[in-house]
């Protein structure tokens, strides 16, 4: 395919004004159906729903006792009990009976003496209704239950049934075929290999439209034919109220979503200004919206957010569906583009009462970064950034609640983190160890797992915590862990000290400065008298463990620095150099802060204990805080 062939003119359209005005052109309107109570769970209401009958639909007796007329009570006091005769004066009554006239009261039966089967005395008067569910108490025939537009819970479902409402008028789900494309594509994991991509989109789509009330169809995997392409597009277009064809939108050699779309109907736009989801079209085929998603994950959620949401939502009548937003402090700088809006998924936390919120990885191929985002913001077009220490507007992915109880770790990630976040609310985001402690002084995290050996005094961390944080530190030490040269399986390159990584055949990958692990390894070169030019490798930096042991794996590097548990984990060699000390540093504040208690207690248990010894690698001890100015003297 030649340069004139591709789709290299790709536009940057303002994606408000693209959204507004392809909806303009679609007007999209919901359509009903009929559905049984039963069935109607999370489904929208059409139009309000009215009840058929009161609830109760007769004057029911609303305790246990009996039912009277109350005239006949008049009077009665302990000095002066009134006696009554069954069947006459009164009946026995349980709660639910229906109470008809002349009864209009009913006295709970701890509140009568029962003077023999015939006869009972009481000893207070009772009122007209004294425990009786009047007509309607409820709900009173063709009172409103739920108004248009409402998304059924349980208890609308129970409110109709007492309303005598059997059968519902609800918004139809509309149906949307997903299609995804690209000849790297997979859907059977059998299938997997170099080259191949497993087709997850197609399930997050799904998913999401599940969610919002739609009815997914996933069609079979397109691999780049132009014409197969066309037919399951026009086909669907038939079939389904939205289509969405994934992948293949931009400026590829096989990219054919924007021909496909243009030879069967109409594309209002290809191209907006949005990071990230660029390359989306919004096409139009048998009056059908037909959408063009990017193939990156990321891109497809933003895109899928802020176009499919969005119609879908039309056709479900949701368009007033509240999304909720915190206001949060900024902590680290966010650098965009003026040419489009950006879309950050981000961190939140309460540290020390304020809400902090801390942007997340935004490569828009990191699914994680959606896994682990609480929310996401925006940094509109025209603005070239937003400044660490600002106020930002976060749209909330997760509960508020799971916010509020949530630790957040900055710093050394380990294996050990995510042990941890499976037992107590917590997220961990690697910054390398001196990362975590510089995010603790600025107050954007309440834990920053540390691993610093201080050269001089032979100590992990403390030299580091009085440089950084002054008089107000406190460390939790109780974990120590393994640390060695993780290398192939079977360690064909026969390395077994650090001088081998000066070997002409070795390839070296290294830590990320300010890692714990790369300190370590520059004080036994130091000690070692090895000059670090002489390693290959050296300034290739990634940024944890497991992402070095994966490169060992997979003959990026003959070895690298780490822990065991990673060598293990991935079922390569290791070559042991020493137990260093993992400890969890904080300020002053948090040692009586709940969630600190939450992870003593985690650590201490049991659970944790046998959890390490499965990954190896590890030692705990009796859990031991040290605060600054325990060393002074
Ligand atoms: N020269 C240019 N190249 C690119 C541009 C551009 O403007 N000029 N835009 C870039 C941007 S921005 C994005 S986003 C991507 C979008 O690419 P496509 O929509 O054409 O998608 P593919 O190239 O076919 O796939 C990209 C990538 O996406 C992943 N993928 C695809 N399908 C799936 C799926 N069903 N499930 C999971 N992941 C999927 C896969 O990693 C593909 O490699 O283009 C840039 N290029
Ligand atoms: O727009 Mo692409 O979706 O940045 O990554």
């Amino acid at each position: 395919m030649t340069k004139n062939q591709r789709n290299i003119y790709i536009g940057n359209s303002d994606p408000s004004i693209a959204l507004e005005t392809y909806k303009s052109i679609l007007k999209l309107l919901p359509s009903s159906e009929k559905v049984d109570i039963k069935e109607a769970l999370d489904r929208i209401s059409f139009c309000p729903i009215y009840s058929k009958k009161s609830s109760p639909y007769y004057h029911a007796a609303a305790m246990d006792g009996i039912a009277l007329n109350h005239k006949i009570t008049k009077g009665a006091s302990e000095v002066n009990p009134i006696v009554l005769k069954k069947s006459v004066d009164f009946d026995y009554v349980n709660t639910g009976n229906p109470i008809k006239a002349p009864y209009d009261s009913v006295i709970m039966i701890e509140d009568v003496i029962e003077s023999d089967d015939e006869h009972i005395s009481i000893i207070s008067p009772s009122k007209p209704f004294d425990h009786i569910r009047p007509v309607g108490e409820d709900i009173v025939a063709n009172e409103m239950i739920i108004p248009s537009a409402k998304r059924i819970n349980p208890f609308d479902m129970a409110s109709m049934i007492q309303g005598g409402v059997q059968e519902i008028e609800v918004v139809k789900k509309p149906k949307i075929s997903i299609i995804p494309t690209g000849k790297e594509i997979i859907s059977n994991p059998q299938e997997i290999g170099k080259g191949k991509i497993m087709d997850s989109n197609s399930i997050l789509f799904s998913a999401l439209i599940t969610k919002l009330g739609g009815n997914p169809l996933i069609k079979n995997i397109i691999r780049d034919d132009l014409q197969e392409l066309k037919n399951t597009i026009i086909e669907a277009s038939q079939s389904s109220d939205i289509v969405i064809v994934n992948a293949g939108s931009s400026a590829g050699t096989e990219d054919y979503t924007l021909k496909a779309i243009e030879s069967v109907g109409e594309v209002h736009c290809h191209g907006v200004a949005l990071k990230p989801g660029k390359p989306t079209i919004l096409g139009i085929i048998n009056q059908k919206p037909v959408i063009g998603i990017p193939g990156y994950p990321v891109s497809a959620f933003v895109a899928f957010d802020e176009f499919v949401r969005p119609l879908l939502e039309s056709l479900l009548n949701i368009e007033s569906q509240k999304i909720k937003y915190i206001e949060g402090i900024l902590s680290k700088r966010i650098t965009s583009s003026l040419k489009h809006k950006e879309i950050v998924r981000v961190q939140v936390g309460r540290v020390d009462d304020k809400t902090i919120v801390t942007p997340l990885q935004r490569g828009a191929g990191i699914t994680m970064s959606l896994v682990k985002a609480d929310g996401i913001i925006e940094v509109p077009r025209n603005v070239e950034g937003i400044e660490k220490g600002q106020v930002v507007k976060v749209r909330l992915l997760k509960d508020l609640g799971d916010i509020d109880r949530k630790i957040v770790s900055i710093g050394s990630h380990d294996l050990i983190m995510d042990i941890l976040s499976d037992m107590i609310p917590l997220s961990s985001n690697n910054s390398g160890s001196l990362g975590g402690i510089l995010s603790l002084k600025t107050n954007e995290c309440h834990i920053a797992p540390s691993h610093l050996l201080d050269e001089e005094t032979g100590l992990y961390n403390i030299s580091y915590l009085n440089k950084y944080l002054g008089e107000d530190w406190a460390v939790l030490k109780s974990i120590k862990r393994l640390q060695g040269l993780i290398v192939k399986k079977g360690n064909p390159k026969n390395i077994t000290e650090i001088k081998d990584l000066t070997r002409e055949d070795i390839k070296f990958v290294n830590r990320q400065r300010g890692a714990g692990t790369r300190v370590l390894l520059d004080y036994k070169l130091k000690d070692l008298n090895i000059n670090k030019s002489s390693i290959y490798g050296y300034e290739r930096e990634l940024t944890t463990h497991m992402a070095v042991a994966a490169e060992v794996l997979e003959d990026g590097a003959d070895v690298a620095m780490g822990v065991y548990s990673a060598a293990k984990a991935m079922d390569l060699d290791f070559i042991e150099i020493g137990y260093e000390e993992y400890d969890f540093v904080m300020k002053k504040y948090f040692i009586e802060d709940y969630r600190f208690s939450e992870i003593l207690k985690a650590i201490s248990s049991k659970d944790f204990k046998e959890k390490l010894e499965k990954l190896g690698g590890y030692k705990v001890d009796e859990p031991k805080i040290i605060r600054s100015g325990d060393y002074d003297d």
